[in-house]
């Protein structure tokens, strides 16, 4: 062992050697007993000299090997061994001077030569080839002036370097983060004032560090959250030791009030001593905000502000959980909206849902709630109230909502279709209630329009047989089920046949002869009606073509049009073509339309009707005297004739106001130029009552029912001898 003195170390390492490492002079003074007994005294100091040594040695903290004068370590500690991770007989015998290692060689070689050397660096181990970021303080060991080896003191350095990294690293992260984040990062001491103060903090509350260094935390919270965030408050968050989580109103420096995050910390020292807090906060306004915009469009219609349907279940449930006796739910659906949309565009259409939104809500009570549907539907939740308060509350609605809408230069009117459900008696919950009242609205739509009706049981089964319908009647066609037929007409004074009204008409195979008052409705509803209206026209124009070609003096057949057909924006060009695919002329087809078809969109009917008088087809208007005509607009039809509607015709000879109704009609007709054709005739005395007023023709069961194609050729009057002409597919006219 070596006791270090001044820059090296004297060498103990047993006693013999020790002894005989003693200064000659020394040992030639041993001569007697005395001095036998002298050596024996320093022989056991020298032992427990180097037992003390080898004791300090063993168990120093530093790694350390002796190695000789040849530099071959001879012996290590415990310490080198962990520290550089090798077994001692891998240690013992190694030769420094062979280290490849060329700044710990000249380390080495210094030490063999007397000095003392400290090497440093990252040394890779021929042992175990691994590195390790030494500091090596290599020591001579010089007996009597000779350097006889040398001890090593090795540290690794490689855990305190990376402990030194991880330090400046989490210094400089910390810096970055302080420095970059986008988060406010404040330390508060603690009596809550400003000790630290980011720039993201400057960024979002407007303070400077200087501004904001020092203060207390009240400069950043609005009144009342000042108030309400009392030192109480604030002195909580101090001891509550540990993290928490808050939201609240802030205030930046130029006055505005925002919402923001926090996330505090308390900082307490060593003894568990509060020494501040240090918060983390964000600006969440815009956050909050598109928060508070996305749960309000859950809930909401965004284009009138009503609540929507899920919002409107919701409060049918708190209004059944309130044990409320009666409710109603009433269904509105606008009457003609799509039109709207599609001739004068979307922003009409939006803008006149904003305002019949906004005198739907005018009209409600507090209690009720008003919800859009989607397009043109709009629900109504009236708590406490039963049908006879719906029904009072519905009548003031419809007015309201007929009453013309100024929107962007259009004058527009809508009338509406409305369905009441009534709770408990026609459903318990909110779906089965919207079901019913939707049906019930369906049926005040089927029956004209424009007014309302309260749900009944058997509109289930209406609506069973509906659907019933629309599915059977899809294949109708393809099935060969519809054929046309025909009703004669007659004029009064001639007496003479002068056309043929061509009716539609289906017998399915389940279902009988179902009448077209009942399907044409279905058909119309479901869009099926162009493609049946189209079948009616080649089939009533193959027919007539059909007659001519077999011989049959020609005859006109007047065929009716329905609002679909007659809105298509070619309806003449598709007439032109058809009669041009039959080779007959335009004067062999009437078209009928109702008068509520004509006078929808009257200005769009005059150009139409004009394009087919101009074709040469003559059309009349059917049902007159049912529906609404603006007597400025039927002056203006291209037409030939008024059908007197059967009501009227019906109860002529007892009821004078229908007396008076077609007489009224058989004169305005006059008036217009117009012909007159009284519909329904079944009794003589119908026929000389529009004899008498002046009547220009008739269709009824009184001189016919309506007959099958077969059935109508006794009425036609045959060509004699047949014309060679007609039967090659030319035509004469009457
Ligand atoms: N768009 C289309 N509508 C059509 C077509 N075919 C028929 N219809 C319309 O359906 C309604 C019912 O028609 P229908 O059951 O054929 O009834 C017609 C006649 O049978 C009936 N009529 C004729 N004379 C009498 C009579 O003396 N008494 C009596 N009770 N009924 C009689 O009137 C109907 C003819 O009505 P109109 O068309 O108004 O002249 C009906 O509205 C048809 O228009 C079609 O192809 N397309």
């Amino acid at each position: 062992m070596s006791t270090i003195e001044n820059d090296s170390a004297v060498w103990d390492a047993d006693a013999p050697h020790a002894a005989r490492e003693l200064s000659p002079c020394r040992q030639n003074m041993i001569n007697g007993p005395a001095d036998i007994k002298a050596k024996d005294v320093m022989l056991g100091v020298l032992q427990q000299r180097e037992a003390k040594y080898r004791q300090i040695f063993s168990h120093m903290a530093v790694g350390a090997l002796h190695f000789d004068a040849a530099g071959v370590v001879t012996d290590c500690n415990d310490s080198l061994l962990l520290h550089l991770s090798l077994r001692r007989e891998q240690v013992l015998g190694l030769s420094l001077l062979s280290v490849n290692d060329r700044k710990m060689l000249s380390a080495v070689q210094a030490v063999l030569a007397g000095q003392r050397s400290v090497y440093q660096g990252d040394y890779e181990s021929t042992l175990n080839h691994r590195v390790f970021a030494l500091r090596v303080e290599l020591i001579p060991v010089i007996v009597t002036g000779q350097v006889c080896g040398g001890i090593a003191l090795v540290e690794n350095l490689s855990g305190q370097r990376q402990t030194e990294h991880e330090l400046r690293a989490s210094r400089q992260r910390q810096h970055l983060l302080r420095e970059q984040t986008a988060l406010a990062m404040i330390e508060w001491d603690a009596h809550f004032c400003v000790r630290d103060w980011n720039p993201a903090a400057q960024k979002i509350f407007g303070h400077s560090r200087e501004q904001a260094l020092g203060r207390h935390a009240h400069f950043i919270l609005p009144e009342p959250a000042r108030q309400m965030l009392s030192e109480g408050v604030l002195e909580a968050l101090l001891k509550q030791h540990g993290g928490s989580h808050s939201q609240n109103a802030n205030l930046t420096r130029d006055g505005r009030i925002i919402e923001c995050e926090w996330f505090n910390t308390t900082l307490v020292d060593e003894s568990g001593c509060t020494l501040g807090v240090i918060s983390l906060a964000q600006d969440v306004t815009e956050r909050e905000q598109t928060g508070r915009q996305l749960r309000y469009l859950a809930r909401h219609d965004s284009l009138t502000g009503l609540i929507n349907r899920a919002s409107l279940a919701e409060q049918f449930t708190s209004a059944i959980a309130a044990r409320i006796p009666s409710l109603a739910l009433v269904f509105i659906d606008l009457d003609g909206f799509k039109h709207i949309n599609d001739t004068l565009g979307h922003t009409v259409g939006d803008a006149l849902l904003c305002l019949q939104a906004q005198r739907l809500s005018a009209q409600v009570r507090h209690s009720d709630s008003v919800a859009r549907l989607g397009g043109d539907e709009f629900i109504l939740l009236l708590p406490d109230s039963d049908a006879e308060d719906a029904v009072a509350l519905i009548q003031r609605l419809s007015e309201q909502l007929a009453l013309p809408c100024a929107v962007e230069g259009h004058d527009i009117s809508v009338t509406s279709s409305i369905g009441i459900a009534l709770y408990p008696q026609d459903g318990s919950d909110f779906d089965t209630l919207l079901r019913c009242a939707d049906m019930a609205m369906y049926h005040a739509k089927r029956d004209g329009r424009n007014t309302w009706r309260c749900f009944q049981p058997d509109l289930l089964a209406r609506s069973a047989r509906h659907l019933q319908l629309e599915s059977a009647l899809r294949h109708a066609q393809e099935r060969g089920e519809l054929s046309l037929h025909y009703q004669p007409q007659y004029d009064i004074a001639s007496r003479q046949l002068i056309g043929l009204e061509a009716l539609l008409r289906w017998q399915h195979p389940g279902l009988g002869w179902v009448s077209p008052l009942e399907f044409i409705p279905v058909a119309e509803e479901s869009g099926m009606i162009i493609a049946l209206g189209d079948w009616v026209l080649h089939q009533a124009l193959s027919q007539l073509c059909d007659w001519q070609q077999a011989g049959y003096l020609p005859v006109r057949v007047a065929v009716n049009l329905s609002a679909a057909q007659f809105q298509q924006a070619n309806l003449p060009q598709q007439i032109a073509s058809l009669l041009e695919t039959y080779h007959l002329p335009a004067r062999l087809l009437e078209l009928e339309l109702t008068e509520s078809v004509a006078m929808r969109r009257p200005q769009e009917a005059v150009a139409i009707l004009g394009a087919l008088e101009a074709m040469g087809i003559k059309v009349s208007i059917d049902d007159f005297g049912t529906g609404y005509s603006s007597l400025s607009y039927l002056k203006r039809l291209s037409l030939e004739t008024l059908k007197i509607d059967r009501s009227f015709v019906t109860d002529m000879a007892d009821d004078a106001d229908d007396r008076a109704i077609v007489q009224a009609i058989i004169s305005l007709a006059r008036t217009l130029g117009l012909k007159t054709l009284a519909e329904g005739v079944e009794t003589a005395e119908q026929l000389q009552w529009l004899q008498q007023y002046g009547c220009d023709r008739v269709q009824g069961y009184y001189f016919s029912r309506p007959l099958p194609a077969g059935d109508v050729l006794a009425l036609l009057t045959r060509l004699d001898p047949p014309d060679e002409s007609l039967l090659a597919g030319r035509l004469r006219h009457v």
